[in-house]
């Protein structure tokens, strides 16, 4: 791989640096995933994710690159240079993915940052192998980056990389974003690793996440456990950045809460192939009188058990018609060898047979539940033909589903059953909002959902779509890459980006 052997200090390598990319991307994942196919052969698959949307067009105007795991362990592959937009594997092995990926990362981290819904695991292996693999990236981006470039490094897979890069090239601009939600102090503080995981987010020059409350977490705990002098104002969305002073450093905390590409959708959503699927969807489904969706990966935050339950609830109870209403969930498979989403999975497709066994008839059934990713254009047709959309996380970062649900409503039709603890509810205040821990009255705001009447509910999406036709992932990239290039450190580079 380009750059390996070389030192990143050395004078090879700063001049291999002249033709360099001047804006790079680290995460965890490349924006295409290597695919095995049965033959042994490999082929590279486009993931279909907002990130991949958001960054793409920004990198390949500015001669950029993307540093990140092809998304299969043990493979070795070249970077790959297409039209601008370089693209810098980085290896993870068998053990890597274990430890830093399905362990680290999403054992001890997700759950932790996730409001403890589940028990974090603290495991010192884990610890060594995330901070080696972090090392990793870190050095694979200051091989290649241009001198004077700007580095965004994206999630929690990658909170090291930040300081290890600064320390390795003191010349970039680094930004980082935080894109699952910044834990309160109080569960933040029982990570034995916390200090090293503050310092390594404060090597960034700005830091990001979706709302102010994690900025503010953030800054807070930047004094507590590295006694750091920080700015005590409030911090606003886009604006009024919180500032930890780093010894001669001034390092940013702001909230920039992402989206999607929402008028390519709101496109997609009118075409007539898209319209004729929907409409052949709800044939398929026995033409119900009202469909409820949910979409999601398999995960224990997005509270697909909690709609489950209320949906059984008012079955049992009489207050919804198992012949007008149908329920189809949508769950892409995830993270499946991590012990927590293989006893999610069992207990919902539990729900799902307890469901269709009391409740359904024959060819009839209530709940549809599909275990696979399904095709984009099938996903958005789904979102045309769905009633009520049910997105009930009891911890969500953002939730782009519920985004996307919205720009796919061009027709004022349909509505949104939001939960109060996703980052989207935050602007989308015109859903029907929840607290998913209270079931009864998730029951109350279903069943408000799917009796709304036609002016309420044209009234709600019309002011829900104004949000997010305004806010596009577009608007996301361009505030957060504007305010890095205006941190004090920024040098050239970072102010002359084209965005
Ligand atoms: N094409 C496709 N996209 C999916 C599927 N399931 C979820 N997604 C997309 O994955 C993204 C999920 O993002 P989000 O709701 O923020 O939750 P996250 O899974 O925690 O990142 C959205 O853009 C969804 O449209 C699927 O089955 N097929
Ligand atoms: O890469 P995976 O382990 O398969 O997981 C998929 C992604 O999940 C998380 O998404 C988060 O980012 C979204 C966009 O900002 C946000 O809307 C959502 O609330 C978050 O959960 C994770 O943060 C990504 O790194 C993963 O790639």
């Amino acid at each position: 791989m380009a750059g390996k052997s070389v030192s990143a200090g050395s004078d090879e390598a700063r001049a291999s640096r002249e033709s360099a990319p001047e804006l790079v991307v680290v995460a965890n994942r490349l924006p295409v995933d290597l695919e095995k196919l049965p033959d042994g052969s490999t082929r590279w698959k486009r993931s279909p994710g907002g990130l991949v949307t958001a960054l793409e067009p920004v990198l390949r105007q500015n001669h950029g690159a993307w540093v990140g795991w092809p998304g299969v362990p043990d493979v070795d592959v070249d970077p790959i240079v297409e039209d601008g937009l370089s693209l810098y594997p980085v290896t993870l092995s068998s053990r890597d993915v274990t430890e830093y990926y399905e362990g680290f990362s999403n054992g001890t981290l997700w759950p932790l940052y996730h409001d403890v819904v589940v028990k974090p695991i603290f495991d010192r292996t884990w610890w060594n192998t995330y901070v080696e693999v972090n090392r990793r990236f870190a050095e694979e981006t200051a091989a290649i980056a241009a001198e004077n470039a700007t580095v965004w490094v994206q999630d929690y897979q990658l909170q090291l990389v930040p300081k290890m890069l600064r320390m390795l090239r003191p010349d970039l601009t680094i930004g980082f974003f935080q894109h699952i939600p910044f834990p309160p102090i109080e569960i933040f503080m029982q990570l034995p690793w916390r200090t090293e995981i503050i310092e390594g987010l404060l090597g960034a020059d700005l830091v990001g996440f979706h709302l102010p409350g994690g900025a503010q977490n953030f800054v807070y705990l930047a004094n507590r456990l590295v006694g750091h002098p920080v700015s005590r104002g409030q911090i606003g969305v886009r604006s009024k950045f919180g500032e930890v002073q780093v010894g001669f450093r001034t390092v940013r905390a702001g909230a920039f809460p992402i989206s999607i590409d929402s008028g390519e959708l709101d496109e997609l959503s009118k075409s007539r192939s898209i319209r004729q699927r929907a409409k052949q969807i709800r044939q398929e489904l026995g033409n119900p009188r009202r469909i409820m969706l949910g979409v999601d990966r398999l995960d224990y935050t997005k509270g697909i058990n909690i709609r489950m339950t209320a949906i059984q609830e008012l079955l049992a109870e009489g207050r919804l018609d198992p012949k007008e209403n149908i329920f189809v969930q949508l769950a892409t498979p995830s993270r499946e060898r991590v012990e927590h989403y293989m006893h999610m999975r069992d207990e919902i497709e539990r729900q799902v047979g307890r469901i269709n066994g009391d409740f359904g008839e024959v060819g009839h059934p209530v709940v549809h539940y599909l275990h696979r990713p399904i095709p984009r254009n099938e996903l958005i047709a789904f979102f045309v033909a769905a009633d009520v959309m049910l997105v009930t996380p009891v911890r969500d970062g953002m939730n782009l589903v519920a985004k996307e649900y919205v720009a796919c409503r061009s027709d004022l039709g349909g509505a949104l059953l939001l939960s109060e603890f996703t980052g989207a509810a935050t602007e989308l205040r015109q859903a029907y909002l929840v607290n998913p821990h209270d079931i009864d009255g998730v029951k109350d705001s279903l069943l408000a959902a799917l009796d709304q009447a036609p002016e309420e509910g044209r009234k709600r999406m019309r002011a829900l779509r104004r949000q997010v036709l305004a806010h596009d992932v577009n608007r996301w990239a361009r505030a957060f890459l504007n305010a890095l290039a205006e941190t004090p450190h920024a040098g050239e580079t970072g102010a002359s980006l084209r965005r």
